[in-house]
């Protein structure tokens, strides 16, 4: 199968779909690969180690888009992006589908084949397509969190891990899955006080046996979100249901009452946003301010990190983009479940339930398309 990898086109967004180490897993097997030239410059990834992995090095995603019969990314495809693809091209990248109407109208239209990393469920349950970035963005949310604390950034003037004898301040995470869990690791390392908030009580007490009374686990309600949120100097944001759009926890009136110079980061706004307030950022402008709240709400934080974010990514994709490649896409969707779950668009329908519920799409079962 001819495969290809463009250069990712989102702001600043230096991540790129294949490593040269991944080319060469799917070369040696026989798959020739066409990378666009500077793909992975910026990382350090040079055309030279591409070519060296068996990769041909073309000048234009234009070119990719036409020859290739799958395309590897990063991010979601951008309007442009979403213009070149192909009836029966296969997609493997994120979408985040259900807070963007106007990308899924335009892969309906492709007639694409279009598997979402970020639905593609493990054998031992999770999301294992996903939890690199999250590992990635839970880490990142405290360390953005602090910055903007400090007085320069907005925020009201706080050291997160205090003094001696100035207390340290108090970081809310709402959701305790791979975001909140990394998210949680840093502020404990840090020094802050933190609350972690989950419907899954399981999840709360498998923290608990792990950092005892280093933290405080919460039943999340409508009351204990607002008791932590309006007590928090930092709340970041890592709630999931998986494909849907996020569950909109923190209210306008919530923001409103919460401290002057307070931070919030919105992890979760890849999927909407879990706070009233939030809409997407970039890492050019990534901020802006509600009653005196500094939001933070990136939707693609690990581009910042994209060295470490490519190779952890790539660790994570490439087994299913080999078996995409050897089988294609319907004979590896119909010898894996998990994969399967993956499939958000194809030839035209909706085929993730959530996505369809929440953008008014009928739901076409993925079995129904597998020949
Ligand atoms: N902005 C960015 O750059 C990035 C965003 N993300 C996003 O972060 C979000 C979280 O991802 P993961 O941690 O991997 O998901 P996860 O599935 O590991 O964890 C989500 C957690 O949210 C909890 N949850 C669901 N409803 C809740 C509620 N009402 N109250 C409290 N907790 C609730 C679940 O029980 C689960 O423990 C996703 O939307 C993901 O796409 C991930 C990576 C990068
Ligand atoms: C998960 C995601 O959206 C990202 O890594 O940008
Ligand atoms: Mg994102």
């Amino acid at each position: 199968m001819l495969i290809g990898v463009p250069k990712e086109i989102k702001i600043q967004e230096s991540r790129v779909g294949l490593t040269p180490a991944s080319v060469k897993e799917l070369t040696l097997r026989g798959h020739p690969v066409l990378v666009e030239r500077n793909a992975g410059a910026a990382i350090g990834l040079s055309d030279a180690m591409y070519a060296a992995s068996g990769a041909t090095i073309v000048d234009t995603a234009r070119e990719i888009f036409e020859r290739a019969e799958m395309i590897v990314k990063v991010k979601e495809p951008q309007p442009q992006e979403c213009a070149l693809l192909r009836a029966g091209q296969i997609l493997y990248t994120y979408l985040h589908l259900a807070p963007d109407p106007a990308q899924t109208q335009a892969l309906v239209e492709s007639g694409a084949v279009c598997i979402a990393y970020e639905t593609i469920t493990g054998p031992n349950g999770g999301l294992p397509l996903l939890a690199p970035m999250s590992e990635v963005a839970g880490r990142m949310a405290v360390q953005a969190g602090a910055a903007h604390l400090e007085k320069s950034k907005g925020g009201m003037g706080l050291l997160l891990g205090g003094v001696p004898g100035v207390a340290p301040g108090h970081v809310a995470i709402i959701g305790a899955g791979v975001v909140g869990t990394n998210a949680l690791q840093i502020a404990v390392g840090m020094g802050a006080r933190v609350t972690v908030l989950d419907k899954n009580v399981d999840r709360l007490r498998q923290l608990d046996l792990v950092f005892g009374n280093r933290v405080q686990t919460m039943y999340s309600n409508a009351h204990t979100i607002e008791e932590a949120v309006l007590d928090a100097d930092l709340v970041i944001g890592g709630v999931l249901v998986p494909g849907a759009a996020a569950p909109r926890l923190v209210t306008r009136q919530m923001v409103a009452k919460m401290k002057a110079g307070a931070v919030v980061v919105d992890v979760a706004i890849d999927q909407g946003g879990c706070f009233e307030t939030s809409r997407p950022t970039t890492h050019e402008h990534p901020t802006f301010v509600v009653d005196g709240v500094v939001h933070y709400c990136v939707a693609n934080m690990p581009g910042a990190v994209a060295r470490t974010s490519t190779f952890a990514l790539n660790n994570a994709t490439i087994a299913h983009a080999v078996a995409l490649a050897d089988k294609g896409w319907s004979k590896a969707l119909q010898g894996n479940p998990h994969l399967k779950n993956g499939l958000n668009v194809c030839q035209g329908k909706v085929t993730y339930e959530a996505v369809a519920r929440d953008l008014g799409y009928d739901y076409v079962p993925p079995d129904t398309l597998l020949a």
